[in-house]
């Protein structure tokens, strides 16, 4: 058993958190949010993750996990993993360090010899090196390491229980083989499940996070380009997904092409790398990603676009139902989603929008308070001249396209995510039209 704090309990140190007391730990999630933290400490997750809740109650009722506001709450822990948010700044692509050095700082005081302080946040290169002179300055027995994490919102519990690979990065010498077997310890039933780990420097780890999220977005707005050369020469882009899938070193996942990637993840790190790799000198090695955002970008674009020309050109006062607020299915996240980010760009160009989500609409109302919501898909349908499906939740998906033409005023259907069966819609007599898809 290994005594943890989790220092930041959002979407990535709740469930880390929750997660290490269920491998056997005994930990303290500490949090600058009083609600949250009261949330938390009564079994309840502040935001929607399937699986968390339970886990919470499970871990909670062991005795072995505790939330807090109090950072000094954190002493006597021996690993202390650093999970706060690296958003973007204000106007510009760097990310945001603040809440970071915070977090580090709040640990200076309660640092003991042996102590491994674990950056688990995605930050640009040279954050960890930075952080580890203050670390080694108030004690020099204690050592900071970066261990990036790779979870999917959605797919949160899982993701950390059961990874796809653990990545250490840690200096050289003693204390970086002493982090080493710490993180082992943490870890051991992971490892012991046959999860491969990785051990290198603490710069090719900070790297490895931002490289993977760098890659999954260049792969979506490589499909998502294709699609734009699929709607002008009539092509589907969904057939054309599925066929280079097929081959083994292109692969099928993260081809899915639609509205793009949002969420509090691709965008901001893409941008940050970007950001990072100009300071660095070397910022033509990434110059790609500016493209892999404009695509990105575009799609949301063309979205409204093509809500415009549906509708006969004017959207002005025009009834447009918007199924779907959240960045992605299995999540309550609405960071720069596409789906809300379409709906106010038609709000504000006039047209009369209602979105539902079945998870995401108390935050997407704080986020954008002078957009309509309702709360369940009839009431957003009634009266529609045009449905838009923007975020693929599986009841949206599901729809039966016969029972559901009842409500509206027109029949017609946006699939922003090429979700829907296209067959099946248009034989219920709705006009049918998807991103680069026949
Ligand atoms: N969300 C994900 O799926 C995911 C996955 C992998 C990595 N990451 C990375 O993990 C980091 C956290 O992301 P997130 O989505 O959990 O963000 P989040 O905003 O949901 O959570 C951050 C939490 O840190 C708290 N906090 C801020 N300053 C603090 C301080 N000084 N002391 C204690 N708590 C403090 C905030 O109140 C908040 O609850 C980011 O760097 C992100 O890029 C996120
Ligand atoms: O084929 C695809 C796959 C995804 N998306 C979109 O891409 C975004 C991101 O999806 P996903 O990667 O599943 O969600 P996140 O929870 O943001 O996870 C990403 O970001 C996390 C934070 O860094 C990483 O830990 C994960 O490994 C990485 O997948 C969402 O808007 C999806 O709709 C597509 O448009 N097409």
């Amino acid at each position: 058993m290994v005594k943890i704090s989790v220092i930041g309990c959002g979407y990535l140190g709740a469930v880390h958190a929750a997660c290490m007391a269920e491998l056997g730990h005994e930990v303290v999630g500490v949090d600058v949010v009083e609600h949250q933290v009261e949330l938390l400490s009564e079994g309840r997750a502040p935001f929607f993750e399937p699986g968390l809740p339970e886990l919470l109650t499970s871990a909670l009722g062991t005795g072995r996990l505790r939330f807090t506001t109090d950072p000094a709450q954190a002493a006597g822990a021996t690993v202390h993993f650093v999970c706060v948010g690296t958003p973007q700044r204000k106007g510009e692509m760097a990310a945001d360090l603040t809440y970071v050095d915070a977090a580090v700082d709040s640990l200076l005081p309660l640092l003991a010899p042996g102590d491994v302080v674990v950056g688990k946040s995605t930050v640009p290169v040279g954050t960890a090196e930075r952080l580890a002179q203050r670390v080694h300055g108030a004690q020099p027995g204690a050592v900071l390491v970066w261990n990036p994490e790779f979870l999917r919102e959605g797919k949160a519990v899982a993701d950390t229980l059961h990874p796809d690979r653990l990545v250490y990065g840690v200096p050289d010498g003693e204390q970086g083989q002493h982090a080493v077997a710490r993180l082992d310890e943490v870890y051991a039933a992971t490892i012991a499940d046959g999860t491969p780990r990785l051990v290198g420097d603490v710069a090719s780890a900070q790297l490895v996070k931002v490289a993977a999220n760098s890659f999954l977005a260049t792969k979506i707005s490589f499909i998502n380009a294709m699609a734009e050369l699929c709607e002008a020469s009539g092509a589907d882009v969904t057939f054309l997904a599925d066929a280079i899938g097929m081959d083994d070193r292109i692969g099928r996942r993260f081809l899915n092409a639609g509205l793009g990637f949002g969420g509090g993840c691709l965008p901001k790190d893409i941008r940050a790398f970007m950001a990072r790799a100009g300071e660095l000198g070397v910022d033509q090695a990434l110059t790609f990603l500016r493209e892999v955002d404009a695509i990105n970008m575009r799609r949301r674009v063309r979205m409204v676009d093509l809500a415009r020309e549906e509708l006969g050109g004017s959207i002005q006062g025009r009834r447009i139902a918007v199924l779907g607020a959240s960045f992605k299915p299995d999540s309550d996240d609405v960071r720069d989603s596409p789906a809300l980010s379409v709906s106010a760009q038609l709000a504000l160009q006039g047209a009369d929008v209602v979105v539902t989500d079945p998870e995401a609409i108390a935050n997407a109302q704080r986020k954008w308070p002078d957009l309509r919501f309702a709360a369940d898909v009839e009431d957003t349908l009634r009266g529609a001249e045009l449905v838009l499906v923007l975020t693929e939740w599986p009841e949206y998906v599901s729809l039966d396209p016969v029972e559901v033409a009842g409500l509206v005023r027109d029949r017609r259907v946006l699939d922003g995510r090429n979700c829907l069966d296209a067959e099946k819609w248009r034989a219920a007599g709705w006009t049918y039209r998807a991103l680069g898809r026949r």
